[in-house]
């Protein structure tokens, strides 16, 4: 007898899980549902690696339901739609990232907020609408409504661009929502990981002068180099974070790990934003005066709607952003899951899935 995952739907899948806190993944044998009239059905050929999955796999964020098929930067190729499609035909390139599901009625999802809809479902740890929980792209393929399908432009590599659905969309956002796309603005961007490296792209991209602030002095020349930035600033160096204080418009914090705020409130100018896109296990401490003196703002921001998504990867397509990539094995994924919480990656792992995930024959 094979497990609930495995018989509760038709088609047989198999992907990588953890199966608790350890968050060790390993084989994983499940089922997913029929390609349905308004489904999408692809076959996963590459899968980001995103902070999001080391910490849900090792249940950090206290909310984690096992087993636990990470995933949510997945791009593949559609194998099968259902009869209702309108958006994909076999054969296109396409992706999904951090959503499968929302009302479709809600004022958030009514204004292409789908991210915001309090019934937004996830790509992997959620409970669908037909009652069984969502599992993610490190799998062989994919079952999702079209609503939540993104294409991918000719123009991308797939492998590269495979981290844009969830790190791209991310800093892409915030930094249009809260107006810190205008050339000529000077944008700080904390942590030089997964997001903030592809937010330095975007952000110059926009014509923005962007200044990574990061506790890494070893990723200046890269950062300058390499990724585009006008400057850096080691947040440790009090000299230099003394220099560069009232400079910025606003700050895109994407740090992993509780880590002081009040720095940043001082690099920021009179009504400049800092948006905190990192998710941290821990609150901050946001101190008041320094934010009243000079009406200063902190906001948050959580990846994007499908919408602007697409606008998002249309925009990387038209200048040719993707993120810097180590490519690997699925075998390797525990490896790099350690060294992914060392920050050893310049700047993201994505799994190759179609070369390396073998089915077990158990
Ligand atoms: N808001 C959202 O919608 C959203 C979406 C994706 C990821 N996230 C979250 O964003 C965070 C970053 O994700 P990522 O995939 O870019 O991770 P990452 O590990 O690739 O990058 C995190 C960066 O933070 C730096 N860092 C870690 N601890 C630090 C500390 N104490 N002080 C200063 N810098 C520190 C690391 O050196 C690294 O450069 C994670 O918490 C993730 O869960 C949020
Ligand atoms: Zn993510
Ligand atoms: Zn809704």
């Amino acid at each position: 007898m094979g497990s609930v995952a495995e018989q509760e739907h038709p088609k047989k899948a198999f992907g990588w899980a953890a199966r608790d806190s350890s968050g060790v993944l390993s084989p994983f044998n499940f089922s997913r549902r029929a390609t349905g009239e308004k489904d999408v059905t692809f076959k996963v050929l590459y899968c980001g690696i995103c902070h999001t999955d080391l910490h849900k796999i090792r249940n950090e964020w206290k909310n984690s339901k096992y087993p636990i098929v990470p995933g949510h930067e997945i791009v593949g190729e559609v194998t099968e739609v259902g009869s209702k499609v309108e958006k994909f035909k076999v054969g296109d390139k396409v992706g999904v990232g951090c959503m499968v599901g929302s009302c479709r009625s809600c004022d958030n999802c009514a204004n292409n907020l789908e991210n915001y809809c309090p019934k937004m479902l996830l790509t992997y740890g959620s409970t669908y609408l037909d009652g069984t929980i969502t599992y993610g792209g490190y799998s062989d393929f994919m079952v999702a409504d079209e609503h939540f399908v993104i294409r991918i432009p000719d123009n991308l590599p797939l492998d590269a661009s495979a981290p844009l659905l969830c790190a791209g969309i991310t800093v892409y956002s915030p930094l249009r929502y809260y107006g810190l796309d205008k050339p000529g603005m000077h944008v700080g961007v904390v942590g030089l990981g997964g997001l903030g490296h592809v937010a330095v792209k975007f952000a110059k991209a926009m014509g923005v002068k962007v200044t990574v602030i990061s506790t890494s002095p070893n990723k200046k020349n890269e950062a300058i180099e390499r990724l585009g930035a006008d400057a850096f600033l080691v947040s440790r160096n009090q000299d230099e974070m003394q220099a560069a204080k009232g400079t910025m418009d606003g700050i895109i914090d994407t740090v992993s790990a509780p880590h002081p705020v009040l720095p940043l409130i001082g690099l920021i100018k009179s009504n400049g934003k800092i948006v905190l896109v990192g998710a941290p296990e821990k609150p901050v401490e946001l101190p008041v005066f320094p934010l009243i003196g000079g009406r200063k703002m902190v906001g948050g921001s959580m990846i994007g709607g499908i919408k602007e998504t697409q606008e998002m990867i249309d925009f990387a397509a038209k200048h040719k952003i993707m993120a810097d990539i180590e490519v690997i094995a699925v075998d390797y994924v525990n490896t790099a899951m350690e060294r992914l919480e060392k920050a050893d990656v310049r700047y993201r792992f994505v799994i190759d899935i179609a070369k390396t995930m073998k089915p077990s024959t158990s």
